[in-house]
């Protein structure tokens, strides 16, 4: 299919419609008048639905709707969004403007484009004045007495296996839940042992057409899109929580520039967890909720009990190659070039036997010297943390701090440079790895998992 447009020229992103039948939701978008996108996701062996479910059924999908455009939104980034249910109440417009500003930072930031002021979905009373815009807060949504079962998405790496087993140890219901068709993420979902359920999700082959037609293009808020497919999810099949598992870690900025923070990580962060999960109590159900179950905890934190975790070793990988729709694989789990290969590889080696770790990652990385300027990244040393997801500069130089104390790292080429070139310039007392292994009090996770946080002392 061709577009036959340039989107970067276009004036107005249209949210067109979008609906559901027999298990497939399908998105539909368009810039100005041009060809529609669509994008489809499909919900295997879906139930029918009851009707007394039908009313937050619609408005999750609604959403998901909306989120999703990210996506396309992305390519040309116009002056003017539509949405053909007509304008927001305050809190969606507010959580809409938000993901999309911060979700698309670092899109905005290494295309040379400043999305702020840009980025305004229409909200209802907007043409009145601005203290009375979207009426009066919506009260919550009625409760649906969802089943007291719980989805845990899937990733394919450390983080959401630890969260699996949390969940497990007390008993807990759960099920295994991806979305796409990696066949890495569905060894590991097999390997937990739990039921499974794996959701399709295919963008709008028109999407293709425009990057090579010169769209924008750039990273988007993965992790909202596939929390607004697991709320469709939770109303569908019937669960009343959607467990994440993303890290304290992943609130923290990737950098600061021109007065603005860029996270990579933003839809991983808190703050976009409080606000979909306060959205979701409002327009869905009082009853289903949405949080991540490692938020109390440091990436270190999660490694350290991850290390612990052995039948995953010969399964699970984090780096993120693995998962592209397009374009090659590593040849095998770990490409050992990428940031998130090497600050797994450090965030586990404090934690793990040394032959352990160099068998999961088939080398050392911590002996190559031609990776220094990865690990320096890492380190936020002559350079700012990679755009991917990994932990806080600080952390990472704790961890090579740990390693730097130990006989069977010192000597390792990356581990001897840190404490001849980059230890000198740091202050010591600033480089325990135990403040990093102690929970911090926020999260949101609900009454009924929170024994599971004993999982990690
Ligand atoms: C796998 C990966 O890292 N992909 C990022 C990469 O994309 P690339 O062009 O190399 O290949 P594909 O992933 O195959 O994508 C093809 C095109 O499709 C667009 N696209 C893809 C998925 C989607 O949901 N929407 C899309 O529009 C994409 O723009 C490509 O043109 O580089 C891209 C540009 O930087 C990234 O956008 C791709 O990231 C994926 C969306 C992705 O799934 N990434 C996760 C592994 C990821 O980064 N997770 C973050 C979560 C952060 C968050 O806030 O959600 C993390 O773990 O930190
Ligand atoms: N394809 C997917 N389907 C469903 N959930 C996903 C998918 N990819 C990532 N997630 C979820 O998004 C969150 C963040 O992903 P992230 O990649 O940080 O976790 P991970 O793969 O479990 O661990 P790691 O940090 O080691 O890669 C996790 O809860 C993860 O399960």
């Amino acid at each position: 299919m061709t577009t036959n447009i340039n989107p970067r020229l276009t004036q107005v992103f249209r949210f067109v419609r979008c609906s559901y039948a027999d298990g497939v939701a399908e998105l539909v978008y368009a810039f100005d008048h041009g060809e529609e996108l669509t994008e489809r996701v499909t919900f295997p062996h879906a139930p029918a639905l009851p009707a007394s479910h039908q009313a937050a059924f619609d408005e999750a999908l609604k959403l998901l709707h909306l989120i999703a455009g990210v996506s396309y939104y992305k390519a040309g980034v116009p002056p003017r969004i539509e949405v053909a249910g007509g304008p927001l109440d305050d809190t969606t417009a507010n959580l809409l403007d938000a993901l999309y500003l911060h979700g698309l930072a670092e899109f905005a930031y290494r295309n040379g484009l400043d999305l702020r002021g840009r980025i305004a979905f229409p909200r209802l009373g907007a043409e009145t004045s601005t203290s009375s815009r979207g009426g009066a807060a919506k009260p919550e949504a009625k409760a649906l007495s969802l089943p007291h079962r719980t989805l845990v998405p899937i990733g394919g790496g450390k983080d959401s296996l630890v969260a699996v087993e949390a969940i497990k140890s007390i008993g807990g219901e759960a099920t295994a839940v991806w979305v796409g068709n990696s066949p890495l993420i569905a060894a590991c979902a097999e390997r937990t042992g739990l039921p499974l359920l794996n959701i399709q999700r295919e963008l709008a082959p028109g999407l293709f057409e425009l990057n090579r037609l010169g769209a924008w293009n750039g990273h988007i808020p993965v992790t909202a899109v596939n929390s607004a497919i697991l709320a469709v999810a939770a109303i569908l099949y019937g669960f009343d929580s959607i467990a994440f598992a993303n890290e304290r870690s992943a609130s923290a900025a990737t950098l600061e520039y021109e007065g603005q923070l860029v996270n990579h990580q933003w839809s991983k962060g808190y703050t976009f967890e409080a606000l979909l999960g306060d959205w979701l109590h409002r327009h869905v159900a009082a009853d289903l909720d949405y949080c991540s179950l490692l938020r109390p905890y440091s990436e270190l934190a999660v490694t350290r009990t991850f290390a612990k975790l052995t039948p995953y070793f010969d399964a699970f990988s984090s780096c993120n190659r693995n998962f592209k729709i397009l374009g090659p694989k590593p040849a095998d789990r770990w490409c050992g070039q990428c940031p998130k290969c090497h600050f797994v590889f450090l965030a586990l080696a404090p934690f793990l036997a040394k032959p352990r770790l160099l068998s999961i990652f088939g080398r050392n990385l911590l002996d190559d010297e031609n990776l220094a300027a990865g690990f320096d990244a890492l380190l936020e040393y002559q350079d700012h943390k990679p755009f991917e997801c990994v932990g806080e500069g600080a952390e990472a130089r704790a961890a090579m701090y740990a390693l730097n104390q130990r006989s069977e790292w010192q000597e390792d080429a990356l581990v001897a440079r840190f404490r001849s070139e980059i230890l000198p310039q740091l202050d010591e007392k600033e480089l325990a790895i135990e403040p990093w292994l102690q929970p911090s009090p926020e999260h949101r996770i609900p009454k009924r998992l929170q024994p599971a946080l004993a999982f990690f002392e």
